[in-house]
């Protein structure tokens, strides 16, 4: 076990929450703008306190935040920030070597930025510098909080990619808030829906269907399955 929340709740947001995740977990967060979805992640990170309930975190955790921009006069560049990120790991007594901080922004595709000042990055770019950064601590559950927006359609597919890797191969897990499930429909496990009314917690076919989104909103909603993909409306 990774993490376990115990009838958790953050008043007025969302309440009754259990939830254990277990190592090789891909876990979406879905729901509406302002429900908690990002207050989820704060009580993980101890951001934020529980109304009442528990949450045991029993891994090390790393945090892709939401998009937030680096100041654009910030003198540093993408390899000293990720350094700088390494250096802070839990058994670090030295600094980084050039080759550890290469590798990991070759991880996250960034290997062509090392050099550039982050706040002169586009969007796209500096969410990849976050990613890296995250990943420095050698985390076992990775929190990413809405990471694809600003990147382009391969990156995204990219980023993806690497965190379903982290799961599948290292025993991570991650925790992953989107608006739409359609960029992780084939590597999620398990879908947690917040909604003003409550929440459910399941598969992709078990959540993502009419009747148990329709009960949530509190009013009809469809789910429509087109080309491959589902559409919420
Ligand atoms: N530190 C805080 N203290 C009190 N209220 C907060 C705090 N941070 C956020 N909120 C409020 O809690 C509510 C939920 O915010 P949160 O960012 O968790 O929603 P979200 O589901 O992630 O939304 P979005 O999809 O728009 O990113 C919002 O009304 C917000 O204003």
């Amino acid at each position: 076990m990774l993490l376990r929340f115990h009838e958790a709740a953050v008043n007025p947001l969302w309440q009754n929450l259990n939830l254990e995740v277990q190592p090789g977990e891909f876990i979406a967060v879905l729901g509406p703008n302002g429900v908690g979805k990002s207050t989820l992640l704060a009580t993980i990170l101890g951001t934020r306190k529980l109304s009442s309930g528990s949450v045991e975190v029993a891994a090390r955790v790393g945090y892709i935040p939401q998009q937030r921009m680096f100041p654009p006069d910030l003198p540093l560049r993408a390899r000293d920030l990720v350094s700088l990120s390494l250096a802070h790991g839990v058994f670090r007594r030295r600094s980084p070597h050039r080759h550890e901080v290469d590798a990991l922004l070759q991880r996250v595709g960034a290997q062509g930025l090392a050099d550039l000042r982050v706040g002169r990055m586009s969007g796209g770019q500096q969410q990849l510098i976050r990613q890296a950064q995250a990943l420095a601590s050698h985390p076992q559950l990775i929190l990413a909080d809405e990471p694809l927006l600003s990147l382009d359609v391969a990156r995204q597919r990219d980023t993806v990619a690497m965190l379903h890797h982290h799961c599948s191969e290292n025993d991570g897990a991650v925790i992953f808030v989107t608006h739409g499930i359609n960029p992780v429909l084939e590597v999620v496990d398990r879908v947690l829906y917040l909604a003003p009314q409550g929440h459910t917690l399941g598969s992709v076919s078990e959540v993502m269907r009419s009747d148990v989104l329709s009960e949530l909103y509190g009013t009809k909603v469809n789910v429509l399955e087109v080309d491959g993909r589902m559409v919420v409306i």
